[in-house]
């Protein structure tokens, strides 16, 4: 008998994939699809991993027409596994956070005029046909979070509200690179023309729901918080910087106009799907479209988080995140409003060098050939002892791996290698040219040392079986392409604890688009003021979703790592200092320091 009942479809429009999945009532996968924009559109886009660059200016971006195109390809390609489109009642998803798109004036008409025999490209945006009509963008082009042209717009926000601190207070985060109020406001000084002819701005995850709903979508009341711009406590744009965005008080009126509302619930429909989509592909016409958000918050809502749960998503970039109660913000790390639950935060660290600078070591241990297996690297790793500390008269081994500049903390590229004697609390550093073998372990430490350090005020402790467990996360989530190595984890629960142990998410489809499904899952079938994590718990099969990997806390190795994290923190002061006093160019952006008027990534 063919089933029925209600489908929900998440997406992930990310920086190298628009990914689609389908869950059911009970959060069962359903089917997936994907389109990977290299392999499938980057001839014709001209783009690499994604994206475009002008390393002259730090800019990294991705043309819109490729991400419509990409649209159409991933809603046939969940034909052609067989959805059926009609039981299909919620649609939600996820975008790359901070990423910018510029409507123009005739956007709206566009979107609420769509002809189903068309595609969506040959409309919206016809110059990626080569066509002059104009079509649905100030600009062909969305700033991408790897973009790192805004410094001077940065050194701005930071100084506008008096220090990086209190815009970190107000806005959750100090002023980042990527983040779209300094983006929008070179955006303006750099095509005032372009700025002057656009309607409307949205975030990736609003140009999304945008396209669904036939007409502007809202700007969701998480992925505003990526935005340098909005007043978390108080619910609304932060004027001042408005202003300081817009060239002054006058613009400020037009600037939230292009802007928009934001409304508070994460789970309010804003509507039904554009008939584009019911008369192209067979969408229920009472399907509705809620909210969609940025890729982390969607991520955290793959799982019921706990307070004190963590995610690690081992992705091209690292992400650490926790859903928290607590707002602590400092310009180091981001908290954002939590997508779906007033009260509750998102706190995120973000990194650049992530499984890139793991597959770096991974190919120097395989001898830099085309072996691209984990092997060796597993082995080596499993086999080196902690802080590569032979006995406990050895001093312990640590570093830093930065083949891009980094984030967190804001350095430049480099590699560092050090020796630290817990017992003395004396540091040095040692020669960069030595054996790689114990990067293996070294590399996963030093990333897993970086989150534990950052998070140490987040976590709290934890009884298990009547034993109390010092500070940690209770159970510690991996997800993304690295949550597939044993190795890895092994060293992530040494490292980082995990009273109940580490997990992963063991559902087909990625974490971000499943969150996605799972928010339009919740926003359609809640009853009253049932919450995510309410609906999410009830209907959650354990058993089927997640999967043990490898133990978290193990006694002894989990205070050694204590101990090792002194020598870290200090490690890093020493580099952040010693690399912003001989300032370096790094792809045409000047970096400096960690909290000065240096670059911010
Ligand atoms: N077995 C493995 N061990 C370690 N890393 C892996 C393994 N399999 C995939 N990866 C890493 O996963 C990363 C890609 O993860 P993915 O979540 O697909 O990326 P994205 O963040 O772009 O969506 C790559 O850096 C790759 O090296
Ligand atoms: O900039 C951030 C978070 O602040 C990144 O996490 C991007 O949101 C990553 O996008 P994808 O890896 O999904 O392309």
């Amino acid at each position: 008998m063919a089933e029925s009942g209600p489908l929900y479809l998440g997406f992930d429009l990310s920086t190298q994939q628009l990914k689609g999945v389908i869950v059911d009532s009970q959060l069962k996968h359903k089917h997936e699809a994907k389109v990977d924009f290299d392999a499938d559109l980057g001839e014709k886009y001209g783009i690499e991993k994604g994206v475009l660059t002008n390393p002259s200016e730090g800019e990294i971006y991705a043309p819109v027409g490729m991400w419509l195109e990409a649209v159409d390809l991933v809603l046939s390609r969940l034909r052609e596994d067989g959805l059926d489109f009609s039981r299909v009642k919620g649609v939600s998803g996820a975008g790359m956070q901070h990423g910018t798109v510029f409507w123009s004036q005739q956007a709206e008409n566009l979107l609420s005029s769509l002809d189903a025999k068309k595609s969506l490209v040959e409309q919206l945006e016809p110059s990626a046909h080569k066509d002059e009509r104009k079509g649905a963008f100030s600009h062909p082009d969305s700033p991408n979070w790897q973009d790192s042209s805004t410094q001077k717009q940065c050194d701005k926000f930071d100084a506008e509200l008096g220090s990086p601190e209190t815009l970190a207070d107000v806005t959750g985060s100090g002023a980042h690179h990527r983040f779209s109020g300094p983006q929008i406001m070179r955006f303006k000084a750099k095509y005032p023309e372009h700025y002057k002819e656009t309607s409307r701005i949205s975030l990736v995850s609003s140009f999304l729901a945008s396209v669904f709903l036939g007409k502007f979508a809202p700007i969701d009341i998480s992925d505003v918080t990526g935005m340098n711009l909005w007043h978390i406590k108080e619910g609304k744009w932060n004027e001042k910087l408005l202003a300081l965005v817009a060239g002054g008080e006058d613009g400020v009126a037009e600037l939230k106009h292009k802007l928009g509302h934001v409304p508070e619930d994460g789970g309010a429909s804003f509507g039904h799907i554009s008939k584009y989509f019911s008369q192209r592909y067979g969408f229920a016409q009472d399907c509705n479209v809620i909210p969609m958000t940025g890729d982390n918050p969607a991520t955290i809502l793959a799982l019921p988080l706990q307070a004190s749960d963590a995610m690690v998503s081992l992705g091209t970039s690292t992400t650490f995140l926790m859903s928290t109660p607590q707002y602590k913000p400092d310009p180091a790390y981001h908290f954002m409003n939590h997508p779906t639950t007033a009260g509750l935060y998102m706190f995120m660290l973000c990194y650049k060098n992530g499984g890139l600078a793991r597959e770096h070591v991974r190919d120097a241990i395989n001898g830099n050939k085309t072996d691209r297996s984990w092997d060796k690297f597993n082995e080596i790793a499993l086999s080196t002892p902690p802080m590569d500390q032979k006995s406990s008269s050895d001093p312990m081994r640590m570093g830093l791996y930065f083949p891009r500049p980094e984030i967190v903390p804001n350095v430049r590229a480099g590699q560092w290698r050090y020796e630290y004697d817990s017992s003395s609390n004396k540091l040095n550093q040692t020669s960069a040219e030595q054996s790689v073998d114990a990067d293996a372990r070294g590399i996963v430490e030093s990333q897993m040392l970086s989150l534990r350090l950052r998070s140490a005020n987040l976590v709290s402790g934890h009884e298990v079986n009547g034993e109390k467990l010092p500070p940690q996360p209770r159970r510690v989530y991996l997800v993304g392409g690295g949550s597939a190595n044993p190795a890895i984890a092994r060293i992530i629960g040494d490292v980082l604890g995990g009273a109940e142990g580490i997990y992963k998410l063991d559902i087909g489809g990625n974490a971000c688009a499943l969150g996605g499904a799972y928010k339009a899952v919740w926003g359609c079938e809640r009853r009253g003021k049932q919450t995510f994590e309410q609906l999410v718990e009830e209907r959650w099969d354990e058993d089927a979703f997640v999967k043990r990997v490898a133990d978290g806390y193990r006694p002894g190795v989990f205070e050694k790592y204590g101990e090792a994290l002194k020598g870290f923190a200090a490690m890093e002061k020493e580099i952040v200092k010693s690399t912003s006093e001989g300032a370096t160019t790094t792809g045409g952006v000047f970096m400096k320091n960690e909290h000065g008027q240096g670059a911010k990534n």
